[in-house]
């Protein structure tokens, strides 16, 4: 069998896979030579963000985000959502399933691309198969875990043969009627582009409420926002049986099959198409942890010999694109400086993890919500203001719904947590993030100006609301 050798080896070509194989060896030189590093990638390049997650369902949701908004702005005709234009939108988005520019990228960036499904069958040592044959691929300094999530499908799901979020992402047959289990980011979010194709949707939630892990304003702006749109939502409701007619594989995005029917606590549920979005799970199984005596639980712990390092959704951490981005930066850095036989800098504490739902309202969220902080021990303050108090908010839209809201300590002033929804929810949370990982006390953010009439004025709002003796510095 052939063997190959590069300093660092990546199984798993997502956005984490791509940016660690890039950062452990972009610019480095050992003994005179530079670092090589080489991903193994057994589908596209790019993973999932790329063709079946991030990119496909921000390339639907933004034409239909424009479209509400010029239902919602005197002086401007409304404009309607066209169904066939937005799949093509998305085709073009994902490249048509074509990763040929991702390996132009890898190519131009001097990163090996080893087609084929990878195993570790020793220390540092992996197995890839793929249908041309088997090969070796030996890693000299690190190898890296980079292998993404898949949807949790419980046995009771299985049989139906239920769409995930591929399906979704990728849609091609649009159902009459969809049914979608879950409440939480992927329910959210598909269920605004599904019934924009002109699906009868229907969300049945196990939780009395929506995006369960932020502040509990958010998850019921989002359901009034669902409501509004005409779409179903059962909350607090449990799924006891599933049943569909004639189940067939039929491809990502066409349907799979009959009627499906579910029995739950709110009744009989009867739909053209089930979309099973529960949560995702580490995709750790079949890569060979046995062989170097390691199970999924110990990647997920974060105990892994020096060699071996797990980043991405497959670490277990917040299955989020930029954080998993963030991660192979971060031990991208380690690589390269153990490399040098040096220690890479990094900060006392890990950075707060931020989050952008594209519902309607967007959600955008950092840090931690105001149950959280007190959990946490925190004597927190809470300032809430509508999203619609500043004239830079308001001018955005007709009608701005939403409330924003930020959580401070109140013995340090420090930002703990911000929640903003509504217009340009992305966008405001981001001087949240600053704030909190450079230390910024609210009585210090008073005086980073925002300019008049931006949304970023909206934080002297949020300041403003604060007791006044937030605005000096607390008692030594
Ligand atoms: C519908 C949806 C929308 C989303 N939207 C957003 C969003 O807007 N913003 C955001 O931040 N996050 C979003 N996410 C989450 C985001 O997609 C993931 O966090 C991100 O893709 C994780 O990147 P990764 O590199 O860890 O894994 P992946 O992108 O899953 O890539 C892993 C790669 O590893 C490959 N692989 C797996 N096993 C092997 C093996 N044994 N050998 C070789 N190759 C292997 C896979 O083929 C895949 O290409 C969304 C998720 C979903 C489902
Ligand atoms: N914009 C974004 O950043 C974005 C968009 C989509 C997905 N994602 C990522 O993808 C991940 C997966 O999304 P998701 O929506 O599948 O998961 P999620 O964790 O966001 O939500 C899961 C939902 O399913 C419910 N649930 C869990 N187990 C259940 C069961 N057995 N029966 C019924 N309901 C159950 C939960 O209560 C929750 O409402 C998210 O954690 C998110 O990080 C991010």
């Amino acid at each position: 069998m052939e063997t190959r050798e590069y300093d660092v080896v990546v199984i798993g070509g997502g956005p984490a896979g791509e940016n660690a194989a890039q950062y452990a060896v972009e610019g480095v030189e050992v003994d005179g030579r530079a670092m090589s590093s080489a991903i193994i990638e057994r589908e596209l390049l790019g993973g999932e963000c790329s063709y079946w997650a991030c990119m496909p369902s921000k390339a639907l949701l933004r034409p239909i985000a424009v479209a509400d908004l010029t239902g919602d702005l005197d002086g401007v005709s409304t404009a309607h959502v066209a169904p066939k234009a937005l799949l093509e939108r998305r085709d073009y988005w994902v490249s048509h399933y074509d990763d040929a520019g991702q390996d132009t990228w890898a190519d131009g960036a001097g990163i090996a691309v080893v087609r084929g499904a990878g195993r570790l069958v020793g220390e540092r040592t992996i197995r890839v198969t793929s249908s041309t044959g088997d090969v070796e691929v030996v890693a000299r300094r690190a190898v890296v875990i980079a292998t993404g999530s898949e949807p949790v499908v419980p046995p009771m799901y299985a049989d139906a043969l239920p769409w995930g979020s591929r399906d979704a992402t990728g849609v091609v047959e649009v159902p009459d009627r969809l049914v979608v289990v879950g409440g939480g980011v992927v329910a959210c979010e598909a269920a605004i582009w599904m019934s924009a194709l002109g699906s009868d949707v229907t969300l049945v939630v196990r939780d009395q409420r929506l995006l369960g892990r932020t502040e509990p304003f958010a998850g019921e702006a989002v359901l009034a926002g669902l409501r509004e749109r005409g779409i179903t939502v059962h909350l607090g409701t449990e799924v006891s049986d599933v049943r569909r007619e004639s189940p067939e594989a039929t491809g990502i995005g066409k349907v799979h099959g009959g009627t499906v029917t579910l029995s739950t606590t709110a009744g009989e549920i009867v739909a053209d198409e089930l979309l099973l979005s529960i949560g995702r799970t580490p995709r750790l199984d079949d890569l060979g942890l046995d062989s170097v005596g390691l199970t999924a639980d110990d990647v997920k712990a974060g105990r892994l010999p020096e060699w071996l390092h797990a980043i991405g959704d497959a670490s277990g951490g917040p299955p989020l694109t930029h954080w998993g981005k963030h991660q192979a930066r971060v031990i991208g850095a380690r690589i390269a400086a153990a490399a040098a036989g040096e220690v890479a800098w990094e900060p006392d504490r890990e950075a707060p993890v931020p989050q952008v739902v594209f519902s309607d309202p967007e959600v955008a969220s950092v840090g931690m919500t105001e149950a959280e902080a007190r959990d946490a021990g925190h004597d927190v303050v809470v300032s809430r203001v509508p999203t619609s108090s500043a004239a830079g908010t308001g001018l955005l839209r007709d009608t701005v719904v939403g409330d924003s809201q930020i959580v401070v300590d109140a013995s340090t002033h420090l930002l703990l947590g911000a929640t903003f929804v509504g217009v340009e929810a992305g966008e405001l949370v981001h001087a949240a993030t600053v704030a909190i990982v450079g230390d910024v006390p609210v009585h210090v953010l008073r005086h980073a100006v925002a300019s008049y009439p931006t949304a970023s004025e909206l934080w002297l709002r949020l300041l403003e609301e604060l007791p006044p003796s937030f605005r000096t510095p607390p008692p030594a």
